[in-house]
C-alpha cells in the first residue's frame, strides 16, 4: 500500500486520497538519425503526460462508488494508485481495512504455475495465511468452476478463466474494500452473473466497493455513488444514476 495515513479521516473513512498526480513518459520510437537531430537540436526524445491532475477523494465504509468517464480518462491509473500497485508523483492514499483489487486480467498470477499454486501465490499476496487458504481451497475452486484445470499451468488458461480464478480468490479474502476493473467483461454471461450476486452480497454486508466499469446501465444499478473523470480530472460526483444520466447526455 502507498500511504496508510488515515488519522485526519473519520472512523467510517475507508478511502482517503488527497492531491493525487500521475505523470507518465511517453517514449517515441524514433531512427538513430532522429535521435542524433534531437540531440544536436537539444529537442528532448521523451515527454511527460499528466494522467491525473491533483485528485481529492473520499469514500465511506459501505459506499459503492462507480469511477466512470470516457477512454483514456485515468480510471485505472486511479484504482492503480488506491489498491497500491502503482505510485504517485504526488500525494496522499489512505486505505482502512484489507483491500483486494480485480484491476489486471492475470496480474498476481504466475504463468509457470499451476492454477492450484496460484490460488496459493495470490491468497498469499491478498495477506490470507497458508491455513486460511488451505481451508478455503475449495470453496475457491468451487466458486471458480474450474476443477477440471487446477492442476494445469496458468499461461494455459483463457481471459475468463483468469478471472474466474482471480475472482473467486479476491471474494473469499473476505475484503473489507474490494476494487474492480473493466475485467468482469472477459467472463461469460452465467459468470458475471455470479460474480455480480456475490458482489451484491458483499454491498448487503456494508463492504466498500470501487467499480471501473463501461457497462453503465450495470453500475446505475450496482452503485449508490458515481464519480466522473474528465482528462484526469473529477468533473462530477454524485448518485450513480444522475453521473450515468449525464454521460448518456440525459443530464
Ligand atoms: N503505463 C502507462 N504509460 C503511459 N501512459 C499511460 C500508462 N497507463 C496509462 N496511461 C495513459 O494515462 C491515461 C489514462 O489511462 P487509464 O487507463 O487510467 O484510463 P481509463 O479511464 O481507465 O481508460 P479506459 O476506459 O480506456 O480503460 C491514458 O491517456 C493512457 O494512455
Amino acid at each position: 500500500m502507498t500511504v496508510t495515513d488515515v488519522s485526519k479521516a473519520t472512523t467510517t473513512t475507508a478511502i482517503e486520497v488527497r492531491g493525487l498526480v500521475k505523470d507518465f513518459t511517453l517514449r517515441h520510437n524514433r531512427s538513430l538519425k532522429e535521435l542524433a537531430m534531437a540531440k544536436i537540436r537539444k529537442r528532448p526524445i521523451s515527454d511527460t503526460f499528466r494522467a491525473l491532475h491533483g485528485i481529492d477523494l473520499t469514500v465511506q465504509q459501505g459506499e459503492s462508488l462507480a469511477l466512470l468517464g470516457f477512454n483514456g480518462s485515468g480510471k485505472s491509473t486511479l484504482l492503480k494508485l488506491i489498491s497500491g500497485v502503482m505510485r504517485p508523483d504526488e500525494g496522499t492514499i489512505g486505505v482502512r481495512g484489507r483491500i483486494a483489487g480485480l484491476i489486471e486480467v492475470g496480474a498476481g498470477f504466475h504463468p509457470d504455475l499451476t492454477g492450484r499454486e496460484n490460488v496459493f501465490l495470490n491468497g498469499a499476496i491478498l495477506g490470507m495465511d497458508e491455513a486460511t487458504i488451505t481451508a478455503r481451497f475449495d470453496d475457491i475452486v468451487a466458486f471458480s468452476e474450474i476443477e477440471r484445470f487446477i492442476d494445469t499451468e496458468v499461461k494455459f488458461y483463457s481471459s475468463g478463466m483468469f478471472l474466474r480464478l482471480a475472482f473467486a480468490v479476491a471474494v473469499h479474502t473476505d475484503p473489507e474494500v474490494f476494487l474492480i476493473d473493466e475485467i468482469l467483461s472477459v467472463g461469460d454471461e452465467p459468470f458475471q452473473k455470479k460474480c455480480l450476486a456475490r458482489i451484491e452480497e458483499l454491498r448487503a454486508e456494508g463492504r466498500t466497493l470501487v467499480i471501473v466499469s463501461h457497462d453503465l446501465s450495470m453500475v446505475a444499478n450496482l452503485c449508490t455513488r458515481g464519480v466522473l473523470l474528465e482528462q484526469g480530472r473529477i468533473v462530477a460526483d454524485d448518485t450513480a444514476e444522475r453521473v450515468v444520466a449525464r454521460m448518456r447526455g440525459e443530464g
